[in-house]
Parts: C-alpha cells; structure tokens; sequence
C-alpha cells in the first residue's frame, strides 16, 4: 500500500491495510515499552469551544485551572497565554485570517445566549440524501448574496468595472442586498462558525496541504442531526455574507462537507491535561495522528503536549502486532462492553471488534 499524504513515517512501523478497520498501524520491530512512537504537530483545523476562549490559550491550548489568561484580544475573540503565543496565532492565522475571525466575532457577539445552546443529542442523524438537499436548499440564496458581496468588490476596486465604469457581470439589486441582510438574521451557532473559519482559513493559508485532510477516512453523513446540518448551511451563508473578499471563492457547499466528512472520524478531542481531561475545550484535526485505529485494551497511550499529540508504547510491543490508541475519554473506558459499543458506534460510526470485546 501506498503512505497516503500526511501519514507518519517510522522505523517502527508502517500502515497498512486491514480486512474490516480500513488503514491500521502495524509495529515493524520489537518495540520496548514507553518507546516514542510519534510526535503530531500538524493540527490543521481546530475549535476552542466559545464558553472556554477567555480561559484557553487560543494557540497552546494552555489552562489555568479556570483563571481567566492574561491577554485578551477581544477583536478576534481569542484570549492568550503570551504575548508569543498571540503573535505566532495572528501569524499564522494570516493577515486575512485576523480580518475573517474580526468579522465573526462581531457578527456573534451580542447575540442571544439561546442561539449557543446544544441541542438534542438523540436525534438520528442525516442521511445523505437529507444532506444533499440542504445544501441544495441554500443555493439560490447564495448566488444572491455572492453578487451582493461582488458589488462591494466593485465599489472597493472601481478599476475592475468595465470601461464605462459600470459594474461588470450582474448589476445589484435589492433583491441581492436583501438576501445578504436575511442570512445575517439567521441564529449563529459559533462554535460551528468557528469550525467552518478554522477550515477555510488553514485551507486558504496551506493550499498544498489539503490533501493530508481529503486522505484522512471519510464520514457520509457527519451531521449529527437535522438542527446541527442547518447550523453549518446556515454558518455558510452567514460566512458569504461577511467574510473579507479573498476567502468567498473557497467558501462552497463542497468545500464545507468536505471538512465535516473529514474531521467527524479522525478529530481528537481538547481536554484538561489535568483530572483525567474532565474539562473538553474542543477538538481539533492532526491528520498524521488518525491513522490508529482503537481498542478497549490499547497498546499505545496518547498525550498531548500543548498543539502536540505524542504517542508512547503503553507496554512491549511485538513486530507485526497492531498498535491501537482508545477513542474512549477517562470514564468511558470503565463502562461495560456493550455501553462501549454503543458509544463507539454513535461517535465513530463502527462496531468495535478489538480483542477485549471479543475477549481473545
Ligand atoms: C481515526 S480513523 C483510524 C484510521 C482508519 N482506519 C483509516 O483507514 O484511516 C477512525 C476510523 O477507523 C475505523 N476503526 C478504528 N478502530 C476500529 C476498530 N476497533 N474496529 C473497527 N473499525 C475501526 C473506523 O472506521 C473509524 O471511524
């Protein structure tokens, strides 16, 4: 099997493919115990959780038990440990990237409260038939709203008008302007904006490293239910509508699934480092961390360092045996074999059949 892009490379071991978990890890050596087995450090996409960013690091992802951090840059609405971790965060996120999260944090806050709250976590989720015509849904409104924002282009930059000084293409109306305003009027749900932004900015500012995402396993139906579909058709919208110029030829339906049906199944979660990860601040994409595959009974224990996921031998390690992590948090572990099934089932779409549950 061809390495597919963004997958790790080792002495220790190599992926390969499996009759029933797709792509797996496989020791290619005798490996001692606690051996680093890899260090990821190529998050790509990330969400901070609203209700955490005065108390996470936007960069480091660094917590003070609670305590609010020491900067606060309340144009983006990300707050930091230091004055480095600010500086290489708006280096990184690029001059359009501090314009776009400046944008959205004006749009999102002073909204109502209600438009942040979960919602119902047993609905079933869409199937793809739902999926496509939602985003079908939302077309026609788009293509208004993209001439509306095509107008602000020509008012910004007149030399692009034709040579009488009109607007080239298609003339703005009330029509397109309404469409704009109607979106805006839409509930927000920011943490889903945020992941919408945190996706098209690392796309915008690392072209050539779309790929690493788009070989990561795919999920065809990554909405977990109906309201959480609409929220992403409706954060799209609201993204045509205000994000800076630049970013809209990357901001489609397409672009938008694509992020979802990849991050559903590989992203990994931004936990407290302290009381077993009690606190969840968010998740985030490593893509060259989502080629373990789980087991109840891991051999490889995870942890992250700041924006890095090290991997370690839990114990000896023989060649040629499959080295798994647990998808599973602190308290999940504990539960019977069916709960876990249940779990691991709504949450990574499998049926577990690593060798604790089939008590091999
Ligand atoms: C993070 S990816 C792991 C790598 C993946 N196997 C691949 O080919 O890219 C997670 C997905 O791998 C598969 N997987 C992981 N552990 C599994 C297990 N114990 N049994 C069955 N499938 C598993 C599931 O499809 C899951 O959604």
């Amino acid at each position: 099997m061809q390495t597919p892009p963004g997958a790790p490379t080792s002495s220790l071991f190599a992926i390969r493919d499996t009759p029933h978990s797709g792509r797996a890890v496989f020791a290619t050596s005798f490996i001692p115990a606690d051996t680093l087995l890899l260090r990821a450090d190529d998050l790509t996409l990330s969400v901070l959780l609203r209700e955490y960013r005065r108390e996470v690091c936007g960069q480091c992802f660094g917590y003070e038990y609670g305590r609010d951090l020491r900067i606060r840059d309340a144009a983006v609405g990300f707050s930091f440990c230091s004055e480095e971790c600010q500086t290489a965060w708006r280096a990184e996120q690029s001059e359009i990237g501090v314009q776009a999260w400046t944008k959205v944090e004006g749009l999102v806050k002073g909204r109502s409260k209600e438009d942040d709250d979960m919602v119902d976590v047993d609905l079933p989720r869409p199937r793809e038939k739902e999926i496509q015509e939602s985003w079908a849904g939302a077309k026609a409104q788009a293509s208004l709203i993209v001439v509306a924002r095509q107008g602000e282009r020509d008012r910004l930059q007149p030399s692009t008008n034709g040579a009488n000084g009109a607007a080239p293409g298609v003339q703005v109306t009330k029509q397109h302007r309404k469409a704009l305003q109607k979106a805006l009027l839409q509930p927000v749900s920011p943490d889903v904006m945020t992941f919408c932004v945190s996706g098209l900015l690392w796309k915008y500012n690392k072209p050539t490293e779309w790929e690493r995402v788009m070989a990561l396993a795919k999920d065809a139906t990554p909405y977990h239910n109906t309201p959480d579909l609409k929220a992403f058709v409706n954060a799209y919208l609201h993204l045509l509508a205000i994000l800076p110029l630049p970013l809209l030829p990357l901001c489609t339906p397409e672009t938008l699934f694509l992020l979802s049906s990849r991050d559903s199944h590989n992203s990994f979660g931004i936990r407290s480092l302290e009381d077993d990860g009690s606190e969840f601040f968010g998740y985030g994409c490593w893509p060259a961390a989502s080629y373990f595959n789980h087991s109840c009974g891991p051999n490889v224990e995870k942890r992250r360092v700041g924006r890095v996921w090290e991997f370690r031998a839990a114990g000896e390690v023989e060649e040629g045996e499959e080295l798994c992590i647990t998808y599973l948090s602190g308290e999940e572990r504990k539960l019977s074999r069916g709960k876990r099934a249940v779990v691991l089932k709504r949450n990574w779409g499998f049926a577990c059949g690593c060798e604790r549950c089939e008590g091999i």
